[in-house]
């Protein structure tokens, strides 16, 4: 057995003495190799408690860069490092806390088309991103090279736990999801919001579940912990079954081919993923934010609904703007229309709710009025047009 660095010895000191863990313990780590997928809520805590425990090589691996509204969660970028890549910004956090480790800095994203070259050199992998094609292809990837994938997620006040594709016969993500949720279903955290000690527990329970794995202290047991902040206990854990014999990926007979159209396979880009130049031929029922502006100080009489919930027109809201949460409008779209003012102007903060709000108001009132929403919403308004305006 090698001989760790004499160093060694005083940083891992409180956690050699471990049973379980020992001179043997620490050298597995060592020689320990591990991918994160996506360095942001999830894969910042995920990534400083698997460098701080000594693992040997961490690939990073996201192709997004360091944002404001990231700092709330994403805890390894300082706002010194906002425009960087967060594969980069982790690195440089990770470097000063632990010079020892290797580290690979990927600022790529995963595709189909690069998955199994990029995370083939490690032994285990850590799903922390944040978007449901990028899981299928993790899982499939992951089954593909025959490796664990440590899989987290995290939305509003709750989380998900789970180890896929590890054991004798546990199963991997598209056993326990054969097809994907309706896209219309599926929000990410800039829609949802996201609370952030929500994902550094969750981030942290990944790490743990790989250091396990790497000692060989993991029970193998299939099972799916559900976290929820806000509940009494906290914590759940569900027991899972073994994988599916009818597993597209992992059952008798595979059938995932390497050359998968993931996004579509999980009904297509997010919304706000379509730039606007798609969602022509309905140019005229949609509004950019100048449009907007020139309708405000132009002094007709307009009418602006806000359809967010009331805690974000709390928040801040537009002069005028009068807030009926998109779920209350769409139980009665025509009560929301003052008759005489057109047009209609639909807000929300992204412009994905607005479309939904102004398609419905459109059915009720065919013809009458014009019903337009506005692109790219408020944060579109902060941007373009009103840099004072907040952007959350
Ligand atoms: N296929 C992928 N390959 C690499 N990284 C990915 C992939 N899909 C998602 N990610 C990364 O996973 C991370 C998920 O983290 P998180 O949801 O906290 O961040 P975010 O996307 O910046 O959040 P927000 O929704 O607030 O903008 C992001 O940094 C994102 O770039
Ligand atoms: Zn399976």
């Amino acid at each position: 057995m090698s001989a760790l660095p004499l160093l060694d010895y005083q940083r891992y000191g409180r956690q050699m003495i471990l049973d379980g863990i020992g001179f043997p313990g620490q050298v597995k780590l060592r020689k320990a190799s591990v991918a994160v997928v996506g360095a942001g809520g999830l894969g910042c805590p995920a990534l400083q408690y698997l460098c701080a425990a000594g693992i040997g090589r961490i690939g990073i691996i996201d192709h997004d860069r360091v944002e404001l509204s990231n700092l709330q969660r994403q805890i390894l970028h300082t706002e010194e490092t906002i425009g960087l890549h967060k594969a980069e910004s982790a690195a440089r956090a990770l470097k000063s806390m632990n010079s020892d480790v290797l580290l690979d800095v990927q600022t790529v994203a995963v595709v189909a088309d690069n998955a199994r070259e990029l995370l083939a050199p490690y032994d285990i992998l850590l799903d922390c991103t944040d978007n449901v094609p990028t899981r299928y292809l993790l899982s499939d990837t992951a089954v593909a090279l025959g490796k664990p994938l440590v899989s987290g997620a995290a939305q509003k006040f709750e989380g998900q736990l789970s180890v896929f594709n590890y054991g004798a016969n546990g199963p991997c993500y598209r056993c326990l999801y054969p097809t994907p949720p309706p896209r219309e279903t599926v929000g990410s955290c800039a829609e949802l919001g996201i609370f952030g000690v929500v994902t550094g527990t969750i981030g942290n329970l990944q790490a743990l579940e790989t250091i396990k794995i790497i000692l060989g202290l993991h029970d193998e047991t299939p099972a799916l912990l559900i976290f929820s902040a806000l509940g009494t206990p906290p914590f759940r854990s569900i027991k899972l079954r073994s994988k599916k014999e009818s597993c597209l990926a992992c059952g008798k007979s595979p059938r995932i081919p390497s050359s998968t159209d993931y996004v579509q396979f999980c009904g297509g880009p997010a919304p706000d993923w379509v730039s606007l130049g798609q969602s022509s031929g309905k140019a005229n029922q949609r509004a950019k934010v100048e449009e907007l502006r020139q309708a405000i100080e132009s002094g007709v009489e307009l009418s602006i609904i806000d359809v967010r919930p009331p805690t974000e027109f709390g928040i801040c809201q537009l002069p005028g703007s009068r807030n009926i949460p998109l779920k209350a409008l769409l139980e009665d779209p025509k009560k929301c229309i003052d008759s005489g003012t057109e047009p209609v102007y639909v807000v929300c903060r992204l412009g994905n709710d607005s479309q939904i709000a102004a398609k419905a108001l459109r059915s009720q009132i065919e013809g009458e009025i014009t019903v337009k929403d506005v692109i790219g919403g408020l944060q579109a308004w902060s941007k373009e047009i009103d840099p004072s305006f907040p952007i959350y």
